[in-house]
């Protein structure tokens, strides 16, 4: 396609002669070839304009940048260059599924997206969800490189990719970097849903402000009018209050899921052995209790939000409300690893901020007779200011805590620890985390919960640069015998 028309179909104009026929747009050097639109972007780190000469030497037939730039081919000067990226991408990626649904929040996106994935599979439709747990659909499409929101390139091309094998249910997850980044602003969204908003990712937002201003996005600028937007209303009020505000500007009708929703609003839930008992009200209308096999509130909440972005008129909810109950856990997330011959259990969760260890001690506890443990600790390179309030409820929610390494990174990572141990003095410290685990599991009686938090379904320790083979679920079997 020539540069003219690709931009005309993007809201741009093409300000010289110079007309190159585009075959590819990448932000990144390293991977442009002949006929390449290569977008010159200022990132966290490093300044794209610097590979500008190589991109050339790769065959960069002009460039488009967000500042500043020379180049020997033409440079195009917009300051709206990273949403033109997503937009060009998705123009020459070809069509995406005709429904997609994303999903924000700082906890519960990848739960969501793929408690959405079941009910569309469920209702017999080609589904795919996609995010950290990273592409989980039945056709044999390559997966994007693994983040939760990948880059628009990536994005772009899974997405037309699921459309050509007929997949036509996707739900992502909208993370904060992805949105602020516009890596989702090619994708035409038919549903939108938050599920909360509390403490992560500071080192990068900065103040809480910039980071419920980086989610809201979904729902200001990428979410058509037309589209559906669920939110769980029992989030904080600044951010409930501001979803309210940019719905009644909009003209958007809010679909509000949790105990205080009005749409679908949680009236009870009573724990068993392996899941819960809920009664709902849709639309008013209180419904028969039904089982749900996930315990914890927390996967209530996230169930009732999937639901709530799923049906298209207020006739289809109840069927799709009903399918709740055939809804199957989530890797990693409050999944039970194993039962000990004692009725002592260990479960693996991902709870990396404060709020979600703490909901998930909250959820394991009605399930506990006897003492819960908790073995966790926190990423390196990541957010600091989350240690010591993780530590906190670490300190108040459990009978026994482990303070151990998550990801260190670059990071050392006994100042980690120290930094979490600080606020639960009376926490054992375990840096090895397959020690920690076993002292946990070591520490078991007759009616205690492990849980061991932070890698969920990670593969890898990240420590320096280096990821090193663990799997928390496979050591917690192994230590117990039960691989
Ligand atoms: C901090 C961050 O989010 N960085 C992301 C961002 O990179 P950046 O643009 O800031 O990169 P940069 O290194 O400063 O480089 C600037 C520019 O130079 C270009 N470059 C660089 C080197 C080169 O040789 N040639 C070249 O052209 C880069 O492609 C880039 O365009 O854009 C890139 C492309 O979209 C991302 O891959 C990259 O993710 C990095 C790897 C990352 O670790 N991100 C994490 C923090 C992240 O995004 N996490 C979220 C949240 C997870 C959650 O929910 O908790 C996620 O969505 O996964
Ligand atoms: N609705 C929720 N509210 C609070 N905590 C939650 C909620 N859902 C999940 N959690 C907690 O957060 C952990 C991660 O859940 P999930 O992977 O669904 O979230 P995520 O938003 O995708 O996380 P990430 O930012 O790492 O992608 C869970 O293991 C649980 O501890
Ligand atoms: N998407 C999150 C995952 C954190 C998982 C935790 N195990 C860690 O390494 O901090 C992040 O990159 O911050
Ligand atoms: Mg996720």
């Amino acid at each position: 396609m020539r540069l003219s028309e690709l931009l005309r179909q993007n809201g741009s104009v093409l300000s010289r002669s110079v007309d190159p026929e585009i075959l590819t747009v990448t932000a990144d050097s390293r991977q442009v070839r002949s006929g390449t639109l290569f977008f010159a972007l200022r990132g966290a780190k490093q300044d794209g304009a610097a590979f500008i000469p190589q991109a050339v030497a790769n065959g960069a037939v002009a460039i488009i940048a967000d500042h500043p730039a020379e180049a020997d081919v033409p440079v195009l000067l917009t300051p709206d260059a990273k949403r033109l990226l997503a937009l060009t991408a998705a123009t020459l990626a070809g069509p995406q599924p005709s429904c997609i649904a994303a999903v924000t929040g700082t906890n519960g996106k990848s739960s969501t997206a793929e408690f959405l994935r079941q009910i569309w599979t469920l209702q017999g439709l080609k589904a795919a969800s996609l995010g950290t747990l990273g592409l989980i659909a039945n056709v044999d499409v390559p997966p994007p490189p693994s983040l939760t929101t990948p880059d628009p390139v990536s994005l772009a091309a899974t997405l037309a990719s699921l459309a050509q094998h007929g997949v036509d249910h996707v739900a992502l997850e909208a993370s904060s970097h992805g949105l602020e980044q516009h890596r989702l602003d090619g994708v035409t969204l038919n549903a939108a849903g938050f599920s909360n908003l509390t403490r992560d990712h500071l080192d990068y937002h900065g103040t809480i402000a910039a980071y419920r201003a980086a989610k809201l996005r979904l729902f200001e600028d990428l979410l058509p009018a037309n589209g559906i937007a669920a939110v769980n209303a029992d989030m904080d009020p600044d951010t409930l209050n501001a979803l309210h505000a940019i719905a009644a500007q909009r003209g958007m009708a809010l679909r509000t899921t949790g105990k205080t929703g009005s749409t679908l609003r949680l009236l009870e839930t009573r724990p068993t052995p392996t899941g819960q008992i809920i009664r709902l009200s849709l639309y008013g209308e209180d419904l028969p209790e039904m089982t749900l096999g996930l315990p914890g509130l927390f996967q209530a909440d996230n169930a009732m939000l999937a639901a709530a972005m799923c049906w298209q008129t207020e006739d289809d909810a109840r069927s799709l409300v009903d399918l709740l109950p055939q809804l199957t856990g989530v890797r990693g997330r409050c999944e039970c690893a194993v039962e000990l011959s004692n009725g002592a259990a260990a479960y693996v969760d991902y709870a990396h901020t404060p709020d979600a260890l703490e909901r998930v001690l909250a959820s394991l506890r009605p399930h506990t007779e006897g003492r819960l443990v908790v073995v966790f600790g926190a990423g390196g390179d990541r957010d600091r200011g989350k240690r010591p309030l993780m530590g906190e409820v670490a300190a108040r929610m459990a009978d026994v805590a482990i303070v151990t390494d998550d990801n260190p990174r670059t990071e050392e990572p006994q100042s980690i620890r120290a930094a979490i141990h600080a606020a639960c003095p009376d926490a054992l410290e375990i840096g090895d985390r397959r020690s920690a685990i076993a002292a946990g599991l070591e520490a078991l009686k007759p009616g205690d919960i492990l849980v061991v938090a932070g890698k969920g379904h990670e593969q890898g320790q990240i420590v320096g640069q280096t990821v090193l083979p663990f799997d928390d679920r496979s050591v917690i079997r192994e230590l117990a015998g039960a691989a």
